[in-house]
């Protein structure tokens, strides 16, 4: 399998250069040449294998030659054995047609475990196989920072640097990051929002020799891999609930801010798995919904929101979507890229707009709706959503239809976002690994919002 740019001014790379090289060389984003078809022989040949077992299957069908099955297979199991459930993704049951898929059982109890677990484990075997220097650059609203950091940290060869908007995450995941105190690790709070962090790295990915010379790779989902990642849990998912005797057509409802777990979902379904709907879910940052509704992709204003981890007004991998709504066409998704550049607004209409609607159902949640969200679910079913899987199910709620089973993505347990359970007066207990996070000392550097700030700080890390 080779990968391309949504851009079109890369040529066809291999798998391990297109993890390496993250964001495409001409400022658009990799994709594989073609999307694999899976028949239903291949699902059905998959229904029974244990996470990592279908994770490998998975990467096998994206990898090509470079990455042995048997190294790919370890590569899964290792990835998946930090996590505290031996389903690694389980979906808990509701009621008659509702679910909750819990992707928080990783080591920093949010979804992105799932998918960086394995990239930082991919990492150092890319490292020791072609001698590459892994130096990391990231940015986070809160939970990919964490679960980076978690997956790289202490690995030889490796060192990474993440940026989070100063004090606009949740105190424990600020505390994930910060309470970190290997030496390959360097957290730099910004002053300013998460789309400031993300706009810093792009820029710097983006001028591609001081990428070349300080050996920056990405985390984020601009990097292929971890799209890939994601969207093994759609599929173990489905087979999850067919194995529980659940017939109905199935839709999953994803909150998102950047557009990469949604679009995993999406990935999936243009490989075969039958899935019903995506019901994609924002918060009051609710670009997405916006676009999706009525066809205009443009920011509004930032707002501060209970589910601070899709605080995010551009969302990164929207560029990979619209490659694919125009029929791959390059050319096409880099003028409207370019744009978005000049006048900060895209617009689609007409077919193209009803196509989006297929592909997607959307609904932004309100900050109080919310909250009611964790409410209801706590008093009818004695389950406690985090503020995002809350915005998860208002949304699947919200956009019900008859005679389908919905599955709410539950992203991140609530332990990490007690600000908002704490506003409804609900208990919880805090998992020990969090509790311990409050009585160990922090290390940040807080920066000014600008590239050449990050970029001193980066040039004395990665020297
Ligand atoms: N919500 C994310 C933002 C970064 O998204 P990513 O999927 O591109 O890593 C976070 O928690 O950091």
């Amino acid at each position: 399998m080779k990968y391309m740019s949504t851009r079109g001014q890369v040529p066809p790379i291999g798998f391990t250069e297109a993890v390496l090289m993250g964001l495409a060389d001409d400022g658009g984003l990799l994709v594989p040449e073609h999307i694999p078809q899976l028949d239903g022989a291949i699902l059905k040949q998959w229904q029974n294998l244990s996470y990592p077992e279908l994770a490998a299957e998975v990467f096998s069908l994206f990898t090509g030659d470079d990455i042995p099955r048997e190294d790919l297979k370890q590569l899964a199991e290792n990835s998946y054995a930090t996590f505290r459930h031996e389903d690694v993704t389980p979906v808990r049951k509701l009621d008659d047609r509702r679910y909750v898929l819990e992707l928080f059982h990783g080591p920093t109890f949010a979804f992105k475990d799932v998918a960086l677990q394995f990239l930082g484990n991919l990492y150092s075997y890319i490292s020791q196989k072609t001698n590459s220097i892994i130096h990391i650059l990231g940015a986070t609203s809160g939970d990919t920072g964490a679960s980076a950091i978690e997956g790289v940290r202490g690995k030889a060869g490796i060192r990474i640097c993440i940026l989070h908007p100063h004090q606009r995450v949740s105190k424990v995941q600020e505390l994930q990051m910060t309470t970190v105190d290997d030496e390959n690790v360097l957290n730099l709070a910004v002053k300013g929002t998460f789309d400031d962090c993300q706009r810093i790295i792009k820029e710097l990915f983006a001028d591609v020799p001081f990428k070349q010379q300080y050996h920056l790779r990405a985390i984020n989902s601009i990097n292929i891999a971890r799209v890939l990642a994601q969207t093994v849990y759609y599929f173990y998912a489905y087979f999850q609930l067919r194995k529980q005797g659940e017939e109905a057509p199935v839709s999953f409802s994803v909150p998102t801010g950047n557009f990469g777990d949604i679009f995993a979902g999406y990935l999936a379904k243009r490989m075969g798995l039958p899935v019903q709907r995506l019901i994609l879910a924002t918060n009051e940052n609710n670009i997405l919904a916006r676009f999706v509704n009525e066809g205009v992709y443009e920011p509004g204003s930032f707002r501060e929101t209970y589910s601070p981890s899709m605080d995010i007004q551009v969302a990164s991998n929207f560029e990979r979507y619209l490659f694919y709504l125009y029929g791959e066409d390059s050319r096409q998704t880099a003028e409207w890229m370019e744009q978005f550049k000049r006048e900060g607004r895209i617009a689609v209409a007409g077919e193209k707009l009803d196509q989006v609607q297929r592909d997607f159902a959307a609904y932004s949640v309100g900050n109080e709706e919310c909250l009611d969200a964790i409410s209801a679910y706590h008093a009818q079913y004695a389950y406690l959503l985090d503020p995002h899987t809350a915005c998860g199910a208002a949304a699947a709620d919200k956009l019900a239809q008859d005679g389908e089973a919905a599955v709410v993505l539950s992203t991140a347990h609530p332990a990490k976002f007690n600000e908002a359970i704490e506003r409804r007066g609900l208990p919880q207990t805090f998992p020990d690994p969090i509790q311990a996070l409050f009585d160990k000392p922090q290390r940040q550097t807080v920066v000014d919002s600008t590239n050449e700030e990050v970029k001193k700080q980066l040039v004395s890390f990665f020297q």
